[in-house]
């Protein structure tokens, strides 16, 4: 491996790691042979199996229970004269004028909302049957968002992005993203996943068309053509900082979003109705008369922050939805809730990419794909489900019982300490341990060299060895 060189002697042991992952994994799909962890575009019947979890998650949410707002203990939103905005006066459009929509919260332009026949023909309509049931309750509940999306298939392939840094003497060219290659069709969960820096945020920006420079390359294809203005209509993007007004309730939040970003074509009254179900959608019932808060006022939990998010994206009906760390700063018990929901929500027909930070084992296993980065290099592409399996065989599996997501993540930061390796190569390797320690954190030229060596088994036999 070209990395034995001198210059190669001030590198660590993980960055040779991520680099031979992504070196192992990008040589089978650049030569079109799927690696034992790559699936095929047609995605599968993931989501089928399912209902019975969505029904337990209806029958869990504390929007189902037979508490009213009343009983609410939050802290409820007192009605002062200067925070009293009229919903006549926004549907109008006069209070716009008032708060700008970046102060309310809304990142996106308005939208459209109804899909040309032509388009939707295609798509099934909902059944009944679709409606999952409320075991609680005893009655149903709505599922996501009953009206047919167009449905949309992202493709993105060999996509790179650099930065140039610019200084004050020279400037620099700075990798963020090498030949990231991978597909998530609606009705699937993409889960992007890899250390923090190792280019997530970037390509989630990339693929939601959110990023628009010269100097990226490769295609990304949404049902087989580039992006479009059409398409903005169609992407709802969930960013990691959300801008939410904390003075609003939860109800005026997203009345305020349907009033502003639905169609002219609907009434004030079904506009309202949207909000109301997408409220009763997301479980948010409970607190809809709470404030969302911030610094210096108490409001809602950071799991309905989160769900007022996603409520204000999915409010517009969208085909493609993008969130960044919809998780981050959440426990684990919420973060699964967050997570069903947005199974419920590609399970209504949608495609959802998301990044995910450091998922439980029980949230891991709930994506149907998984992209796993390595300081901007693509580890794998495939199956969620089929990670562990792939890198197991290629000679890469955890000693002890582990989280997934965590052994995953360890992996992609080249920590290695509770990897096995082969048979073959483990003497060789616990003699480079102990006889090749690194000086002031440096590895020494010995270990340089016999990790070059192992490198090239590597590529010969699609082993990993560090
Ligand atoms: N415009 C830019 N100029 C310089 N560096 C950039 C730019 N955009 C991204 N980067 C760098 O690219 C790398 C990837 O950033 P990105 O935000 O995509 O990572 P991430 O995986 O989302 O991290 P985190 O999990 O911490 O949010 C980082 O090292 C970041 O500093």
């Amino acid at each position: 491996m070209e990395k034995t060189s001198s210059s190669g002697l001030t590198r660590t042991k993980s960055d040779q790691l991520v680099e031979t992952l992504a070196a192992a994994f990008k040589s089978p799909v650049s030569s079109g042979e799927a690696p034992a962890g790559m699936v095929s575009s047609d995605g599968g019947g993931a989501t089928l199996s399912r209902k019975s979890s969505r029904r337990l998650l209806m029958a869990a949410s504390p929007g189902r229970s037979s508490v009213s707002g009343k009983n609410n203990t939050h802290i409820r939103k007192s009605r002062s004269a200067q925070l009293k905005l009229d919903l006549d006066e926004v549907s109008s459009g006069a209070a716009l004028s008032r708060a700008s929509s970046a102060s309310l919260g809304f990142s996106f332009s308005f939208t459209g909302f109804t899909v040309p026949a032509d388009e939707i023909a295609d798509s099934k309509p909902f059944s009944d049957d679709d409606i999952p049931e409320d075991i609680e309750a005893g009655n149903h509940k709505p599922k996501i968002q009953t009206e047919p999306t167009l449905p949309i298939y992202l493709k993105f392939t060999d996509v790179s992005y650099k930065v140039i840094i610019k200084g004050i003497a020279s400037s620099e060219e700075k990798e963020i993203l090498n030949g990231i290659t991978g597909s998530v069709n609606p009705g699937e969960v993409l889960a992007l996943m890899g250390p923090s820096g190792s280019g997530k945020t970037t390509l989630l920006n990339l693929l939601g068309g959110r990023l628009m420079q010269p100097t990226i390359s490769g295609s990304i294809t949404y049902n087989d053509q580039p992006y479009s203005k059409f398409l903005k209509s169609k992407i709802g993007f969930v960013t990691q900082d959300d801008v939410l007004f904390p003075h609003l309730t939860v109800k005026e939040t997203l009345t305020y979003a349907a009033l502003l970003r639905l169609p002219k074509t609907l009434t004030k009254q079904q506009k309202e109705k949207r909000a109301t179900d997408v409220i009763y959608e997301l479980g948010l019932e409970r607190c809809q008369d709470t404030m969302i808060g911030g610094s210096f006022v108490r409001g809602v939990s950071g799991g309905e922050r989160k769900r007022v998010c996603i409520g204000n994206e999915i409010i517009i009906n969208p085909s493609l939805l993008f969130l960044d760390e919809p998780t981050s700063g959440l426990d684990s018990t919420t973060a699964l809730r967050i997570v069903k929901m947005l199974q419920d929500i590609a399970e209504a027909g949608k495609t959802v990419v998301t990044t995910i930070h450091q998922p439980s084992s029980r949230l891991f296993h709930r994506f149907d794909k998984l992209i796993l980065l390595g300081k901007g290099s693509l580890l794998y592409f495939g199956k969620a489900s089929e990670a562990m399996v792939y890198f197991s065989s290629i000679g890469c599996s955890p000693l002890i019982a582990m989280n997934p997501a965590e052994f995953l993540l360890d992996l992609a930061n080249g920590n290695i300490n509770d990897v096995s390796v082969p048979s073959e190569l483990q003497d060789r390797v616990q003699m480079e341990n102990s006889d090749n320690e690194t000086r002031n954190g440096k590895p020494s030229p010995a270990v340089v060299h016999e990790v070059g060596q192992t490198a090239s088994i590597i590529n010969r036999n699609k082993v990993i060895i560090f």
